[in-house]
């Protein structure tokens, strides 16, 4: 017997797991094999929460600052050691399954970056249930107009975006940015363990403060909005890269391997890498280190060495 399409090998696996399991799939912190999953979450907070700190206290600093009217819409800009005003601007987008995390427990990568002359921006957005999936995109959207206005001479704008906040940023990649006051000169995205199709959320517990339907999940879905596209990378396209961990789930790698796949197809200028011996989380907290291999992509990267 011939299966419908939509279950076809390789294609939407999702639909033939059980609730249980595509719970599991979509619940990063149960593959973590250093620590327990509770742990792992703990762990990752209380690095996010220190690694702010030092930020805050050892790097010349412009928090809270406003990109819109809402209470949520504020950015913290940590600044590169030196004299020099102009640098390339690194904006990371924090993950937490777009309901839970914040700016101020997540400055991992500032202190490695800001020592290499790069300025790195943390932008904050209103998490569900206050915001929605629409909302949050139009937010990062505007964040990074924002950004582009007050910094017209900036050497590049790179979006470094985790797990939920990698969703966000590819978003980006699929902006009408004509439609907005400026086109932000995007140079690269780094997505980090991100989700590109939003529809398997919806069968999860995580839609209990998201509220997605179907119809939000398929506006908001890169996956989709880019097979649908017909409009080609600007020249120069900005460079992505697809990134996760080994100890991802299998879901997550399935999910990021066909979106590089799908980036390739659309003529993008992309490029996949799993890192070995992290999982969802440790990917980020390593960041803090400046000799974690992904710390140094993301400097080989923005500084266009090989
Ligand atoms: N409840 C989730 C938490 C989670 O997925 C998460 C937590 C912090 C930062 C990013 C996350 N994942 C995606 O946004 C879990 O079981 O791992």
């Amino acid at each position: 017997m011939e299966l419908p399409s939509c279950v076809r090998e390789g294609e939407a696996p999702w639909k033939k797991m059980s609730k249980e399991e595509l719970q599991t799939q979509y619940s990063p912190s149960k593959w973590a094999i250093h620590r327990e999953a509770e742990e792992t979450l703990k762990t990752f907070s209380q690095i996010g929460e220190q690694a702010t700190k030092k930020a805050r206290a050892s790097r010349k600093n412009l928090l809270g600052v406003a990109y819109g009217d809402h209470e949520a819409e504020k950015l913290d800009i940590y600044f590169p050691m030196g004299e020099s005003e102009v640098w390339p601007l690194f904006m990371f987008i924090h993950g937490g399954y777009w309901q839970s995390g914040s700016k101020d427990q997540s400055a991992f990568v500032v202190n490695p970056l800001t020592g290499q002359k790069v300025a790195v921006v943390i932008v904050g957005y209103d998490i569900a249930p206050k915001g929605t999936l629409d909302l949050m995109v139009d937010q990062v959207t505007r964040s990074i107009s924002f950004l582009q206005k007050q910094f017209p001479r900036n050497e590049g704008i790179y979006l470094c975006g985790h797990s939920a906040g990698a969703h966000l940023a590819t978003m980006m990649l699929l902006t009408d940015w004509t439609k907005q006051e400026v086109t932000p000169n995007l140079k690269g995205l780094f997505l980090v363990s991100g989700i590109y199709d939003l529809e398997p959320i919806i069968h999860t517990t995580m839609n209990e403060s998201l509220s997605l339907t179907l119809e939000a999940a398929q506006r908001n879905s890169p996956q989709l909005l880019l097979e649908a596209t017909q409009t080609q990378p600007g020249d120069p396209a900005a460079q992505v890269l697809v990134i996760v961990g080994q100890q991802d789930s299998p879901e997550f790698k399935r999910q990021s391997k066909n979106f590089y796949k799908m980036l390739l197809q659309k003529g993008w200028n992309a490029s996949f890498e799993e890192f070995q011996d992290v999982d969802h989380f440790e990917i980020v907290w390593n960041l803090t280190r400046e000799d974690f291999e992904l710390t140094q992509v993301i400097l080989k990267t923005i500084f266009q060495e090989s």
